[in-house]
């Protein structure tokens, strides 16, 4: 089953995620269309990245429905990590593999067809890597490495890009590239999630921001609302 055009892209009912005793969401409901892009914004612990490791297909819901692409994470999630671009808050690079050898790699597994080299060197070029595309990541910087796992989640165009903390340590000008990766993937119709604490980067990346405090969602909003003193002020309540 594939998304048709009107389906959203990204459909979440009801979600919970449990841990043992652990209840890391408690009731999220989300909705995102193609083309748009949603920020999650909250609290250390609020359960921003436990919702985007389920919406990526790596941790399966205690409860909910969830679609990505029209997939279903519990039933299909190998379809799942087909249709997402992931860039995880923590992890996922390999020290000893240069930023050229992870994308090798990326390309393999997602068996991307000839010509892939030349959208790679791009990405790296924007996220200015390209000087570094055949040193290991060991060494890299925290930023660097954010700014490679951006690259990797973008490179084959996913039809959703879910993007955790991708701003976290980052420079303005990986913060730039970023916002151009976001904006690029709307544009051919892809939906974007951001998790972030940057208020202001997300209203800038997102079209919708939603809130989320102690694994529950406690406000969905359009980004516009989010802006300003008044924005900053409705934001700062929200959080505790
Ligand atoms: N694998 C796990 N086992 C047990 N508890 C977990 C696990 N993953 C997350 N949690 C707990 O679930 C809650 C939500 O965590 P999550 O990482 O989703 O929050 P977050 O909003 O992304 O936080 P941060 O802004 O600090 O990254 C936290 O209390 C966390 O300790």
């Amino acid at each position: 089953m594939t998304a048709s055009d009107d389906a959203p892209a990204v459909s979440v009912r009801g979600l919970r995620v449990r841990f043992g005793e652990v209840e890391a969401v408690a009731g999220v409901d989300l909705e995102a269309q193609a083309g748009r892009s949603v920020g999650l914004l909250g609290r250390n612990g609020a359960g921003k990245s436990t919702t985007m490791r389920v919406l990526a297909g790596v941790v399966p819901p205690s409860e909910g429905l969830v679609l990505v692409a029209g997939h279903d994470v519990r039933h299909e999630p190998l379809a799942v990590k087909r249709a997402v671009g992931y860039c995880p808050d923590v992890g996922g690079l390999v020290p000893r593999a240069t930023p050229w050898e992870h994308l090798q790699l990326a390309a393999r597994l997602r068996r991307l067809p000839a010509g892939w080299e030349e959208r790679a060197r791009e990405l790296l070029e924007r996220f200015e890597l390209g000087h570094v595309a055949h040193r290991i990541s060991a060494g890299f910087s925290h930023g660097m490495g954010r700014r490679l796992s951006v690259v990797l989640a973008a490179l084959h165009e996913p039809q959703v890009l879910l993007l955790d903390e991708p701003f976290d340590g980052v420079d303005p000008i990986g913060v730039e590239a970023t916002l151009e990766v976001v904006a690029d993937a709307r544009a051919r119709g892809a939906c974007v999630l951001v998790s972030t604490h940057l208020r202001e980067l997300a209203i800038e990346a997102c079209s919708h921001v939603t809130v989320l405090r102690g694994g529950s969602q406690v406000a969905l909003m359009s980004a516009a609302e989010m802006a300003g003193e008044e924005g900053a002020r409705a934001y700062r309540s929200l959080l505790d």
